[in-house]
């Protein structure tokens, strides 16, 4: 029979260990789109405050993996947690907030920048007049991707870069602690570019966790905590910040390199 010591240690320790799970882990993930295997055993984990980019050439894999995450593709076989739980059992996803790959969602919609930014807020309420609290977090989130003085603008006005912006606000304004994007920077003007960078800068200055995917780190290498890259449905190797230094522009180039290769990756 355990006693009184043993068990509060334990507590303790598993106290410890539930402190801080990785924002995202997936282990051994697998995946079908039609009979197609799509994932084939995908590892990744996403720390508290990390920024972490996925990278790989067309049809690797990259999209499946983030839709996955956060719910819209179903797993076949792995392991896939949020905060530590199952994703099955995950209900908060409130805490989560996702840009897909070049929507036109809001397009043709005779809707203003702010409202579309406002619907953001329905992860976290119910439909209804927007609250002290609500307003604030899409000012906010409208001057994080520098379109607060467009707010009233229909959306439709806005270039594609811009409508970039709008989305991605959408997704900041419901204060997520885990951001996932993909490929938030395809087809974005230079100057957008610069805006989501320093608007990602923030974030992850406040603790938010990010996981993209990317073409090219551009603007955002700095940002960047480490690197995965996906081939056919796996991953292909793992780097860290100090290798991304070499290799800010061409996420590819040092592919002869010495990789980190590496099963679970934490
Ligand atoms: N609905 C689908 N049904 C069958 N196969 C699909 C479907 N969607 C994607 N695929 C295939 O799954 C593979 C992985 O696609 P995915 O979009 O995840 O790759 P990706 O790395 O994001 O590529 P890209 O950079 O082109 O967006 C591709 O070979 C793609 O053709």
């Amino acid at each position: 029979m355990m006693d009184e010591h043993t068990t509060t240690t334990q507590a303790a320790a598993r106290t410890a260990a539930q402190a801080a799970p990785p924002v995202l882990s997936l282990r051994g993930v697998t995946a079908s789109l039609g009979a197609r295997p799509v994932l084939r055993g995908i590892d990744l984990t996403v720390g508290r405050g990390e920024v972490v980019a996925l990278l790989g050439a067309n049809g690797s894999g990259k999209s499946t993996t983030v839709r996955a995450a956060v719910g819209q593709v179903q797993t076949s076989g792995g392991e896939l947690e949020l905060f530590g739980t199952p994703l099955r059992r995950f209900r908060d996803w409130r805490r989560v907030g996702y840009v897909p790959q070049r929507s036109t969602a809001a397009a043709g919609v005779p809707a203003t920048v702010r409202e579309v930014v406002a619907s953001g807020r329905l992860a976290r309420r119910r439909l209804g007049p927007l609250g002290r609290g609500d307003r604030a977090a899409v000012r906010r989130a409208l001057e994080l991707v520098g379109l607060a003085d467009r707010a009233r603008d229909s959306v439709n006005a806005l270039s594609g870069g811009q409508h970039q912006r709008v989305l991605i606000a959408r997704a900041l304004a419901a204060e997520p602690e885990l951001l996932v994007m993909d490929e938030p920077l395809a087809g974005v003007d230079l100057l957008s570019q610069r805006v989501l960078a320093e608007a990602l800068r923030e974030q992850s200055a406040e603790g938010v966790s990010v996981l993209l995917v990317l073409h090219e780190l551009g603007p955002l290498a700095p940002l960047i905590d480490r690197t995965v890259v996906l081939h056919d449905g796996r991953v292909e190797r793992v780097d860290g910040t100090a290798h991304l230094h070499d290799q800010a522009c061409h996420p590819h180039a040092g592919s002869s390199a010495e990789p980190t290769r590496t099963g679970l990756l934490t």
